[in-house]
């Protein structure tokens, strides 16, 4: 094992991102009420290009006057290849008071974008006098974005979150899908005449939950488009949990309870987790560094294995 420990990431609960068009203020208390650990307001892709002007002042607005409570606040900006950008920072971070935690940096393709806003905001925050740094989140839904992952995830101490954007990542792939993430009708293996359906996201998730954890950043699962299938959200959903990412997007506030019920681990699994390490401890004070629970080995890895689950459950309900 290399001798550089492995960062830990942001010590915060993400298991759900809402989102809402900035263009729809009428939302947002809706939002600021939910049971979603991250509110993203949105100034991009659900944002018609002439209404940008007026999303960002209603977020603005949102930011400065709601009750957010305790959960973490994010802008999604328009991406590199706009005219949008550089407004959507200047006006949020020259308006927006310290209620606004985050921004999200869509469409990013090398480590080069995260700089580049990097320096900007940095700029800005000096020059206000703003106190509170503001973190980013990025979204990998690029074929250069999941090429340079790993640069992207080391690209700025301020990174605390990425995503995968599985629409414009599948558009910008030349996937043959209209599907925002879940089954894919022709991504299958054919065995003996039944078909059995793979998992066309699953190796940019596992791309991406590396470079998280090489470089302590939180991982999450993006949307999931058909809002009315919640069995095809939990499916997808368990699947991204089990690969190590700690959170899903909702794109309508009925996915909110699924991904919140999704990304706490039950009671059953932390009851689990702590006693193979009750019986761990009592095999280390045996001398021992392997012993038996259930009839099944465990060593010390599946201590390790063990805390992911606990921590992640205290974190959550210690919130
Ligand atoms: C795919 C790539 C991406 O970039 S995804 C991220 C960007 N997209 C978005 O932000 C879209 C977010 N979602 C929405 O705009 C809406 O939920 C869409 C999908 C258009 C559906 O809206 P609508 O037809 O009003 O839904 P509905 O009638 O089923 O609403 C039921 C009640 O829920 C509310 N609601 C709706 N959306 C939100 C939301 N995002 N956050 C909080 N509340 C929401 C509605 O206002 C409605 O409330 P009520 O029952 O009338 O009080
Ligand atoms: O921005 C999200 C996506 O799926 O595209
Ligand atoms: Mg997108």
């Amino acid at each position: 094992m290399s001798f550089r420990l492995q960062p830990a990431p942001p010590a915060r609960p993400n298991r759900c991102q809402l989102f809402g068009p900035g263009s729809r203020p009428a939302l947002f208390e809706k939002m600021a009420a939910s049971a979603a650990d991250v509110i993203n307001l949105d100034l991009e892709d659900s944002v018609a290009p002439s209404d940008k002007d007026a999303a960002r002042a209603n977020i603005i607005t949102a930011i400065n006057t709601l009750d957010w409570g305790r959960k973490t606040l994010s802008a999604r900006i328009n991406g590199l290849d706009t005219p949008w950008w550089y407004r959507d920072v200047v006006e949020l971070l020259e308006q927006a008071g310290p209620r606004l935690d985050q921004i999200m940096i869509p469409k990013v393709g090398c480590a080069a974008d995260v700089y580049a806003v990097d320096a900007l905001v940095t700029a800005i925050e000096r020059a206000k006098g703003r106190t509170k740094p503001i973190s980013f989140e990025v979204i990998i839904e690029s074929a250069a974005g999941i090429a340079h992952v790993e640069e992207i995830a080391a690209a700025s101490p301020r990174l605390h979150a990425m995503s995968l954007g599985a629409a414009d990542f599948a558009a910008s792939m030349g996937m043959q899908t209209t599907g925002i993430g879940g089954t894919q009708e022709n991504y299958y293996m054919l065995r003996e005449g039944a078909k059995h359906w793979s998992d066309p996201w699953h190796w940019a998730q596992a791309a991406i939950v590396a470079a998280c954890r090489t470089h302590g950043v939180l991982p999450v699962d993006g949307p999931f488009g058909d809002f009315s299938d919640d069995e095809g959200f939990r499916a997808q959903a368990r699947r991204s949990a089990t690969l190590g990412m700690v959170g899903k997007w909702a794109i309508h506030p009925k996915q909110v309870a699924l991904a919140n019920e999704v990304f706490t681990p039950s009671e059953a699994a932390v009851a689990d987790a702590r006693a193979i390490l009750a019986a761990m401890e009592e095999a280390k004070a045996n001398g021992q560094g392997a012993t038996t629970y259930k009839g099944k080995l465990i060593d010390i890895a599946s201590m390790k294995q063990a805390e992911v689950i606990v921590k992640q459950y205290e974190l959550i309900m210690g919130k």
